[in-house]
This record gives structure tokens, sequence and C-alpha cells, in this order.
């Protein structure tokens, strides 16, 4: 239908889509049915903010940070570079070493393959998180995105939240819980955008890849 090969790197949030421990459960209840005698079909949504693909505004983790309609829209879309990072987690942590892969200066926006699958069946709780100098080597190199297919950039149990912090100090947003099971590591144009939440601390989102 288009003349764009769109590539889909967002989770599908099926029923029962798990949520983070003790966060809020996905659903979309029946609204209206025509079955039932109603003119249309309808849902009735239920999610956590941060269920499936979806970015976080800086004040998820920064009570002083941007709410996310303050966040310009055009920081998720544009140039970004997949890389793949699948085995190279040092105790569940990426060290700042997998950017030696790429060459020089970054595109604005990184997205890291661990390995994550396609679908989600229980909540993964062994996922591989990034370190804080992970985050600011991006972020020297020009990066103003990280986006991962893990469920969060920091390890389930953490209470400190390093690689959140790394990125509030250098101004690097996120984007979690990509589907980059089908994609091959390169070059390409990112568009994910949140549902426009006014005031939220993140949304979920549908992310795409456009190839050069
Ligand atoms: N870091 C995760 C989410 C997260 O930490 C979380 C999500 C819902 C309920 C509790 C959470 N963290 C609790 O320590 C994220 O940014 O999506
Ligand atoms: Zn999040
Ligand atoms: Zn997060």
């Amino acid at each position: 239908m288009s003349e764009l090969h769109v590539i889909d790197i967002s989770r599908s949030l099926t029923p029962n889509h798990p949520n983070w421990p003790g966060d809020a459960a996905f659903t979309v209840a029946p609204g209206l049915r025509v079955a039932q005698g109603d003119t249309v079909n309808t849902g009735i949504l239920s999610t956590s903010t941060h269920t499936g693909t979806h970015v976080d505004a800086p004040w998820h983790y920064d009570d002083a940070g941007l709410r996310l309609h303050e966040v310009p829209l055009d920081v998720w879309v544009g140039t970004c570079v997949v890389l793949d990072v699948r085995g190279r987690a040092v105790d569940g942590v990426l060290p700042e070493g997998v950017l030696d892969a790429l060459p020089g200066t970054l595109p604005p926006r990184v997205l890291l393959h661990t390995g994550e699958p396609a679908h989600w069946t229980q909540f993964p709780r062994d996922f591989v998180a990034l370190s804080p100098a992970l985050v600011r080597m991006a972020a020297q190199r020009g990066v103003r995105v990280i986006g991962t297919d893990a469920p969060s950039v920091d390890p389930l149990e953490s209470k400190t939240l390093d690689a959140h912090a790394a990125c509030r100090d250098t101004g690097i947003f996120i984007v979690e819980g990509l589907n980059l099971s089908v994609v091959p590591a390169g070059v390409y144009t990112l568009v994910c955008l949140p549902l426009p939440l006014h005031g939220a601390d993140g949304a979920p989102a549908r992310a795409v890849l456009l190839p050069e």
C-alpha cells in the first residue's frame, strides 16, 4: 500500500500482556457491542503508562523533569542506529564498550537489541540493563535517545535507577520495551510516537523503522 517499507518494532498489546511486577494490568474491556444491539463496537482501555513499547518522560524519574507533553516530538523521530548487543552483558549490565562497534560520532538515536523475544508471555525478570557509563559515553558521542528491547534501562530490583539517573544528567530520552527481534543491525529512520497524554510520566508508543 505504502511506497515506504515500514518495519513495526512495537510489541503487540494482547490480552494479558505482562506488566512490571506490581504495576497495573493491561486490559481492553468490551464497551459497546453491535452483537448486543449497540450501533458500534468500542473498548475500555486500562494500562500503565509503562506497558509494552513505551517512552519515559523525564518526570518519570526526576520530579524536576519534563512531562510527556513538554518533550518535543522531534526527539522521537529521526535517524537512529540499531545495535546488536546480544551476549554482551556483564553481570546483566551492558558496558560502554558495546559502542566501540560503531564509528565516531553516533546518530542522535541508538536502539539496543539485547535479545528479548517479540512477545512476552510472562514478565522477563532477567532482562539486560544499561550501565551508567554506557549512557554517558553515548551522550558524549552525540546520542539524544536510547532505546532498548528490555522493559527498563535499569535492573528490575534497582532502587537507585542509576541508568535512568545518567539519562537525566545527560539529557538523554528513553524508549523501552521495543521489539527488535526481526530487525537487522544498521541505520534507519525511527518514528516512535507516544500517545499524547497531557502531563504524563510516559506513554505507550507505536514505534516503526524506515530503512535508509
Ligand atoms: N523503570 C521502569 C518501570 C518501573 O520502574 C516501574 C514501573 C511500574 C511500577 C513500578 C516501577 N518501579 C518500581 O520500583 C520503566 O521506566 O518503565
Ligand atoms: Zn518506562
Ligand atoms: Zn524507564
